[in-house]
């Protein structure tokens, strides 16, 4: 298939690059220089040359904090730019795939969050996403939106990395208790829209890998698994803390887990759980490690 990725140079976007050119697919991955997708002409133009069958819009403002001051800057690139990949999209009849956040929801209820539960973000970051989901949804006929959650990989800053870094540094750290979600590895979110894009069932999928856990309890996880696959010193005592004693810009949601009932009911294999994915996560961090030594 002919796949074009925007944001190719973004965590995500790279993983999505690598992980369909391995699957045989004709990918052009766009970054920002080659195609800034606030330009609706140029959007028109570079989907209009190459006609790609799919596009993967992974292309997005991710800076949480940095866009409750930048109100325009987030609706820009979140909505205004994902209106003109859609109607890229629709006028040559490719497959869109929109991808979006666990921020949509406000994160107060107790328990997962379906698919079709009502949104309601709290953050401008979580609302301009949401403004590009309607747009998606508005204006392309063949689209799939895929919410997805605390996503880390190889490429770029993250989570993951920040705690392998710290916890071989510090002597205790405070990570939060209070805010459970699902972790997810870039190389298997690509793998299941790799699988997603071959077909015509669209609507709206959660796409994270399986089960929940809390800031807290991933850092726990990471730290040892951290020991086991990379032999890894951990030096810093973990100690569980609460929203309130790092006060941030943005609010995040407390709760974020979301259901997979798309996955289940279009019969889709389900994304391995999140500790195995870590796991994945580790390994290529090892042999990226030993490739630069
Ligand atoms: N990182 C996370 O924890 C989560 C990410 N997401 C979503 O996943 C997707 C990918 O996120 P990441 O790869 O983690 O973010 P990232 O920040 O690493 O990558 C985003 C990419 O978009 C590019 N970009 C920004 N403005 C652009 C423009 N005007 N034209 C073209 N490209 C532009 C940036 O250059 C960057 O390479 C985004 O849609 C994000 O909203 C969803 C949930 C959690």
């Amino acid at each position: 298939m002919k796949v074009l990725v925007t944001g190719a140079s973004g965590q995500l976007g790279m993983d999505m690059v690598a992980v369909l050119q391995r699957k045989g697919h004709d990918v052009m991955g766009c970054n920002r220089q080659q195609l800034d997708i606030t330009n609706l002409e140029q959007c028109q133009q570079v989907v209009g040359e190459f006609v790609p069958t799919v596009i993967v819009h992974c292309a997005a403002y991710t800076a949480v904090d940095a866009a409750e001051s930048d109100v325009d800057g987030a609706y820009l690139v979140n909505a205004t730019g994902s209106r003109n990949m859609a109607v890229a999209a629709e006028a040559v009849g490719a497959k869109l795939i929109y991808i979006s956040t666990d921020y949509v929801f406000d994160g107060q209820g107790e328990n997962p969050y379906y698919e079709y539960d009502n949104t309601n973000p709290q953050g401008v970051y979580g609302k301009s996403k949401r403004a590009g989901e309607q747009l998606t949804q508005t204006l392309c006929s063949r689209y799939f939106i895929v919410r997805t959650s605390w996503v880390y990989g190889l490429h770029g800053n993250n989570f993951v990395k920040t705690m392998l870094k710290l916890g071989q540094e510090k002597p205790e750290l405070k990570v939060v208790h209070d805010q459970k979600g699902s972790p997810t590895y870039t190389v298997d979110l690509a793998e299941f829209v790799s699988e997603l894009m071959r077909t015509e069932k669209y609507g709206i999928y959660h796409a994270s890998n399986s089960g929940a856990c809390t800031w807290y309890e991933f850092t726990q996880e990471i730290f040892s698994q951290a020991k086991q696959v990379l032999q890894a010193s951990i030096t810093a005592s973990l100690e569980p803390c609460t929203t309130a004693d790092f006060p941030r810009p943005a609010p995040r949601p407390a709760n974020s887990v979301m259901e997979h009932m798309s996955i289940r009911t279009n019969g889709f294999q389900d994304i391995r759980d999140w500790r195995e994915g870590l796991t994945a996560f580790l390994q290529e961090y090892k042999a990226a490690q030993s490739d630069t030594k």
